[in-house]
């Protein structure tokens, strides 16, 4: 017989040694990850980490948010939650992970955890959740924190990997020659080069043609690791090098988004919307002004970004009783590239009696054209058409949701899918305008795929 959730949430304190009396919670969360059934969300140290699951809820097709939607509610609803800390992610958490498509057979997914320890402004609660009608101790969170430290400083020793270097046979062929330390391949995704800069060109070709007017293409690789995929250590090496970024962990789907596509806090919504690109190697030794000339000063990288900050800024505004973005885009700086970045902040409308919660603003608001393209339906079909590939969750939104409607949704960019212990597909895609160079395109997929394979132990 199922029973409605019964979730406790404890407030631990302050972070470091010695403050919660309990095993202490490292400043940094993602010292926490360890085992495949951890669920993560961190940025700069902070976030949160969920250990275990108590339910579990899955869907594919158009429907996929709204059904995702009408299951969290229902499960709130109907579940005792005790949550005197009050912040966006306390009591009831659900982290998630969507198919970038409507037609993907991957698994859109919410994943209620057992536990979630998380950290804001430097202090730690964790939120024990159970499924047997019993209502959680503070005694047995506390217990339960307890563990799951004690199980990090088991798993997570001595670091195991050693860095591999793939040299590659035309850049897509076999990895780990000579210099090979351990047994990691990379290979090729559902199009080699060639084909992949060949369907660049079909796209810049119907741009031309009038049939659209931005398209974001993306492709993917394969690494192989005999030794086996270490799931956390990937993580925990995304975490410390783009610290930066939003790290996320959704079963098999690891990566580390720098965009983000809505967070909600109350009423207040915010995205950051990036499109135009250049790699940091490119930009080595030109000056420091360099990244903002061939960026901001750029007629086709502005036209990509305006076309993507238009497309997230329109769909929002329905939901939206106020909203600001700057009217000069940002450089953003991460160690792999430098974007030009928009922030977007809305005071959300009520619809229907409602304040709109993370789960409906992303069914209105993906894909935009930082992932899809311009007109939506049409990028979407011709992305179908060129890519040959599903794109499961990549590009899809990733993130987590609590029972207030509070959430953060990035973009599952700069990740891959884990499809076997030894095995992870990674994916990079490029926004597409007119005046594309495939050549460029596909050099800009290697600076994109960079976090994954350093993560890996791949050097490229
Ligand atoms: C589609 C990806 O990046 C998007 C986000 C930032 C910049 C982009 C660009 O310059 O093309 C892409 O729109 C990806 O990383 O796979």
């Amino acid at each position: 017989m199922s029973h409605p959730l019964r979730a406790l949430t404890v407030d631990l304190g302050p972070t470091g040694p010695g403050t919660t009396g309990q095993g202490d919670v490292p400043d940094d969360l993602a010292a926490l990850l360890g085992g495949a059934d951890t669920q993560c969300w961190i940025r700069r140290g902070e976030g949160q980490v969920g250990f275990g699951a108590v339910a579990r809820f899955t869907v594919t097709g158009p429907e996929r948010f709204i059904e995702a939607e009408a299951w969290w509610k229902h499960l709130v609803i109907e579940a005792d939650i005790e949550d005197p800390v009050q912040h966006p992610g306390t009591g009831l958490v659900a982290f998630g992970s969507f198919a970038f498509s409507k037609t993907s057979p991957f698994l859109s997914r919410l994943i209620v955890p057992e536990l979630v320890v998380g950290i804001r402004d430097g202090r730690a609660w964790a939120t024990l959740a159970a499924a047997d009608g019993r209502r959680p101790s503070e005694t047995e969170v506390r217990g339960a924190v307890v563990r799951a430290l004690a199980d990090r400083t088991r798993g997570t020793g001595a670091t195991r990997r050693t860095t591999a270097r793939a040299d590659l046979a035309g850049g897509n062929g076999q990895a780990g020659g000579r210099a090979a330390r351990r047994p990691v391949r990379l290979g090729p995704g559902s199009l080699g080069e060639q084909r992949w800069m060949h369907a660049v060109s079909s796209g810049v070709g119907r741009i031309a043609a009038g049939e659209l007017e931005k398209l974001v293409l993306a492709r993917d690789i394969v690494v192989e690791d005999g030794a086996g995929i270490d799931r956390g250590e990937v993580l925990r090496r995304l975490s410390s090098a783009y610290w930066d970024t939003w790290v996320y962990g959704v079963d098999g789907l690891v990566g580390a988004t720098p965009e983000m596509l809505i967070q909600v806090e109350g009423r207040t919504a915010q995205a950051r919307v990036l499109a135009g690109t250049l790699d940091r190697r490119d930009a080595f030794g030109k000056g420091e002004d360099y990244p903002a000339r061939v960026l901001a000063g750029s007629a086709k990288q502005r036209h990509e970004h305006d076309i993507a900050i238009q497309s997230l800024t329109v769909a929002l505004e329905p939901f939206s009783d106020a909203m600001n973005a700057h009217d000069e885009p940002f450089i953003l700086e991460l160690p792999n590239v430098f974007h030009l970045a928009s922030d977007v902040k809305a005071e959300l409308a009520e619809v229907e009696g409602h304040v709109p919660t993370s789960l409906a603003l992303i069914n209105a608001l993906h894909p935009t054209a930082a992932v899809c393209g311009t007109p939506t339906q049409t990028a979407g079909a011709i992305i179908r058409e060129l890519e040959s590939m599903d794109r499961g969750p990549y590009a899809g939104p990733v993130g987590w949701l609590d029972a207030a409607g509070n959430g953060e949704w990035g973009i599952a960019l700069r990740g891959g899918v884990i499809e076997s212990p030894t095995t992870i597909r990674l994916y990079a895609g490029c926004g597409i305008v007119e005046a594309s160079v495939p050549e460029t395109e596909l050099a800009e997929t290697w600076a994109k795929f960079r976090p994954m394979l350093e993560a890996l132990g791949v050097e490229r």
